[in-house]
């Protein structure tokens, strides 16, 4: 099981006026953890998923996945953004299965695990149609699902519903739920929405305004399984109130 673990990051982008984006970043995830990460815009949350993902090098401190350290991408990390850049020309299918087939995995392997994919994303009756035949909500399914056929255990998403009208942003909330409870990836969620963070999360770390810190962890005391309908509680709505207070504290 993939665990992450935050040392003492910093991260400051060279240039003619460097910004420093993180300041001093301690951060444990443990294995199958589903945590939010919340903030302001600007304050980093993009850059510590980069980190996490290898697409860039922190400043300083130690970050490891699975109890290694990180230096570059890799298949055991999924990254999922707001657009799922799918191959237009290629069939939901064949985009799904396109990463492990050009790493030359066994077809026996790869091909049961995304027909299974494909079927807890709810896309089994979509396998030949093209990209653009499909809804935005429908095409960050198979970026999903193409993530989840991989096989990494750590799932790490950057705003993956930030484009989403507001209805089927609902639906893959849920959907994101079911998936997890079915595989229990390690899910790092990067997100500007409070009730997003609260409905998925088990942990919300919220973070400062640039140079980014940690600045709170929440506990989500709310069981699961979760729907929809728990936004509309009144703890949610407690738990709501107290991450305003905090984030304009
Ligand atoms: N490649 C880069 N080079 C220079 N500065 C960068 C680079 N990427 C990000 N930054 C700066 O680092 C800071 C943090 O950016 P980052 O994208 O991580 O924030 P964020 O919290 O994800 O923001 P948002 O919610 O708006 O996506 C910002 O000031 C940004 O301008």
């Amino acid at each position: 099981m993939s665990g992450i673990s935050i040392s003492q990051v910093y991260k400051t982008y060279p240039g003619a006026t460097p910004v420093q984006a993180l300041d001093n970043i301690d951060l444990e995830i443990q294995p199958g953890e589903f945590v939010a990460l919340l903030g302001p815009s600007g304050c980093g949350k993009s850059t510590l998923l980069n980190l996490i993902a290898g697409f860039e090098r922190s400043s300083s401190g130690t970050l490891l996945v699975n109890q290694r350290a990180v230096s570059r991408p890799g298949p055991d990390r999924g990254v999922v953004f707001q657009e799922a850049a799918l191959f237009p020309w290629l069939t939901v299918w064949e985009n799904v299965i396109f990463g492990p087939q050009v790493a030359g995995a066994k077809k026996s392997e790869y091909e049961p695990r995304a027909r299974e994919m494909l079927e807890i994303t709810g896309l089994s009756g979509f396998l030949d149609h093209l990209p653009v035949q499909l809804s935005g909500g429908m095409r960050q399914r198979v970026g999903i699902a193409r993530v989840l056929t991989l096989g990494s255990r750590v799932l790490l998403m950057d705003e993956p519903f930030g484009a989403l009208d507001a209805q089927t942003r609902l639906t893959m909330q849920e959907l994101l739920l079911s998936v997890w409870s079915k595989l229990r990836t390690t899910v790092l969620f990067v997100t500007h929405d409070i009730d997003e963070a609260i409905l998925l999360a088990d942990t919300i770390y919220v973070m400062s305004a640039r140079p980014g810190r940690i600045q709170t962890r929440i506990d989500v005391p709310i069981e699961r399984p979760r729907t929809i309908e728990d936004t509309t509680t009144a703890a949610f709505n407690e738990l709501k109130r107290e991450i305003l207070r905090q984030i304009r504290h």
